[in-house]
């Protein structure tokens, strides 16, 4: 696998423009974008907005009227077009796969083009499909007519990462598959990038993908210019102008609870304490705190069991294996919309978060959500008031 853990190189764009010969307005304006190194960034706007357009000039398959674009520190036109582009990964809508070609022979493209040896370009291919989820025995001398059109997909990003390209640029890639493969790919695709760390210029017209994978996202408005470029939180909480909140529509709330980690908001924090902890100490903890439990920890601070005030009353001297098992938990990595569904499906009220190694680091409950989800509103009434609008 160390062939697929180049990262990826800074690109910039400088007061990039383009114009069609006949059109009026120009497609890009004078567009500034700097995209560091290994990010996902997502170009994100309405029909006609130049999205497409810059990331063509990325690879030169559009030349810019004027400005520049540096990859990895250098201007693209000095780089031959045939190489730039074996050096940028492409996908796009439909794969665009070579239907008389094989999955294998599709995805070999680049690597032939480079001159690699047969036995290279196999083991690569067979790497590839299955990075990508695809059982190589089972798909490699398949034609694209065979494949859905999830599977298709996947074939593109592995035809793309062949040579294994520091860029990726993927325009509106999973836009023409449905709604539960979309996800799947997306969550796949973020899945990868975790190892690869590519620099990926992701298109897409679709808010709530562009939420989901971009590190930043560049919110762009016609003709060709970008009105924000921020985080995905940063954007809902705190959208650019008019045009931005009207072009991300409602529900932000919902939103934010897909986009909110469980770490990242302000947890029940229910004393713990170890087994050997002394009862009647742990209950002095508990009392002033007005929480109606304490989680008991084994020596790496994992939770094992909760104990209410009355079952500690009971006892003299160490806490030993009273309570009740705890028989679930939430990571502090899941989404507060994830967390509230197992929440849902629970046994108990409350359940204990998780940080590294399993280690205790709070504790959820429905009221714990409730108020995340209250504090996220009044952030969004204050920043109404603030622009003197009704809240
Ligand atoms: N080859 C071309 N010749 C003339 N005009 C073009 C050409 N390509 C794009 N345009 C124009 O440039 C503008 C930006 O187009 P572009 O495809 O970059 O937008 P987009 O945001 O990607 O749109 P979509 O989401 O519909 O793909 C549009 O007005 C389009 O008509």
């Amino acid at each position: 696998m160390a062939e697929t853990n180049t990262g990826g190189v800074p690109i910039e764009l400088r007061k990039v423009t383009k114009r069609f010969a006949g059109s009026d307005e120009p497609a890009v304006q004078e567009l500034d974008l700097n995209i560091p190194a290994g990010e996902i960034v997502v170009l994100l706007g309405p029909s006609g907005c130049g999205k497409t357009t810059t990331m063509r000039m990325i690879n030169r398959l559009d030349e810019p009227t004027s400005g520049d674009i540096l990859i990895g520190g250098r201007s693209s036109r000095d780089i031959d077009p045939d190489r730039l582009r074996r050096h940028i990964g492409y996908v796009i809508q439909q794969a665009g796969l070579f239907p008389h070609l094989t999955v294998a022979a599709n995805i070999a493209q680049v690597p032939k083009m480079l001159g690699w040896e047969r036995d290279r370009i196999a083991e690569r291919v067979d790497e590839l499909l299955t990075l990508v989820g695809l059982e190589p025995e089972t798909y490699r001398e398949t034609y694209p007519r065979r494949l859905s059109g999830g599977q298709q997909q996947r074939v593109g990003v592995a035809r793309a990462l062949a040579a294994d390209p520091p860029v990726l640029l993927m325009d509106e890639p999973f836009g023409a598959l449905d709604p539960i493969t979309r996800e799947r790919l997306q969550d796949e695709l973020l899945r990868l990038q975790d190892d690869l760390a590519k620099t990926i210029v992701f298109v897409t017209h679709d808010v709530d993908e562009a939420l989901k994978i971009g590190d930043h996202i560049a919110i762009m408005q016609r003709p060709g210019h970008i009105v924000q470029y921020a985080r995905p939180a940063e954007i809902l909480t705190n959208p650019a102008s008019e045009y931005v909140e009207q072009f991300l529509g409602g529900g932000s709330s919902m939103r934010l609870l897909r986009l909110t980690k469980v770490g990242d908001i302000e947890l029940d924090q229910a004393p713990y304490a170890s087994e050997d902890t002394d009862a009647q100490e742990l209950l002095t903890r508990l009392e002033p705190d007005e929480h109606g439990y304490a989680v008991i920890t084994d020596g790496m601070r994992r939770p094992l069991r909760w104990i209410t005030p009355a079952a500690l009353e009971e006892l003299r001297g160490p806490i030993g294996t009273t309570g009740e098992p705890i028989t679930g938990s939430i990571g502090h990595r899941m989404t507060l919309q994830d967390a509230l569904e197992t929440l849902l499906n629970a046994d108990t009220d409350y359940l204990p978060v998780i940080g590294r190694r399993q280690a205790y680091v709070g504790a959820l409950s429905l009221s714990t959500v409730q108020n995340a989800i209250q504090a996220i509103k009044s952030r969004e009434r204050e920043r109404r008031l603030r622009r003197g609008e009704s809240p």
